[in-house]
């Protein structure tokens, strides 16, 4: 399926239309559902990345989406520096429930890769934050780009969804390239004693839309 560049809010275009690769079923050890979950992955993305596509279906014409950045360290390795890990199995358990579409983009280290975010771990352990230890790097707080995720949703036909997110800067890439984010939603608040720092930094210094409540004297 092709979908031509289409008209941002304004007047922009995306500078190239991402096709449909490959869409495989991946059967789900969990579920059993009607629609059987498909993994897809696509060509003429706007970067190198091997970005992949997971749809749990039947959907709606306006999906529930989740762009989730590739976190090895907490999405297989089980780190808790990071919600990370919690957020993804969170979303796969909802969409396996509920229907859904995961854009798993391979953006370790919020764009930086996986060396550099351990090397700014490094740096952490010696007391600056997210933001400061990627500074020192030499990188951007937050390297990422979302055009590849518009351009994904929009060679699955989709040009609105619900979001979600905590994060303004994954709503704000898909509405300059073409989506329109009807809803926005939270994901779960995964307070631990090992990421507490971590997501203070988000909400204080990076604009995420995080309410801890008075869960924070909790975490552990
Ligand atoms: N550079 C750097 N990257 C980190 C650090 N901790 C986690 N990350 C990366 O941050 C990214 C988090 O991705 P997401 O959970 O999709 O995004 P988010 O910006 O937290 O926004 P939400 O949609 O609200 O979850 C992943 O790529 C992680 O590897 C860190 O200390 N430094
Ligand atoms: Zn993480």
């Amino acid at each position: 399926m092709i979908i031509d560049a289409v008209a941002t809010r304004d007047n922009r275009s995306l500078a190239t239309a991402a096709r449909i690769r490959s869409s495989v079923v991946l059967p789900q050890h969990a579920v059993d559902r009607a629609e059987p979950a498909r993994i897809l992955t696509f060509d003429g993305l706007a970067d190198d990345g091997e970005h992949i596509a997971m749809v749990w279906g039947p959907l709606d014409p306006c999906p529930t989406v989740r762009i989730h950045s590739e976190c090895l360290t907490g999405d297989v390795l089980d780190s808790a520096r990071c919600d990370c890990g919690r957020q993804l199995a969170e979303t796969v358990r909802a969409f396996q429930q509920s229907g859904g579409i995961l854009l798993y983009l391979r953006q370790e280290g919020r764009g930086i890769g996986l060396y550099n975010k351990i090397d700014a771990y490094a740096l952490q352990d010696k007391g600056a934050d997210t933001v400061d230890a990627n500074l020192e790097l030499g990188f951007p707080p937050d390297a990422r780009q979302y055009e590849v995720a518009a351009q994904m949703l929009l060679a699955l036909g989709h040009r609105a969804v619900n979001l979600v997110t905590n994060n303004p800067e994954k709503i704000a890439g898909l509405e300059d390239n073409g989506v329109r984010v009807a809803r926005r939603l939270n994901t779960g608040l995964f307070l631990s004693r090992d990421n507490l720092g971590y997501l203070e930094t988000k909400r204080n210094r990076m604009g995420h839309l995080l309410d801890f409540g008075d869960r924070r004297g909790a975490a552990s």
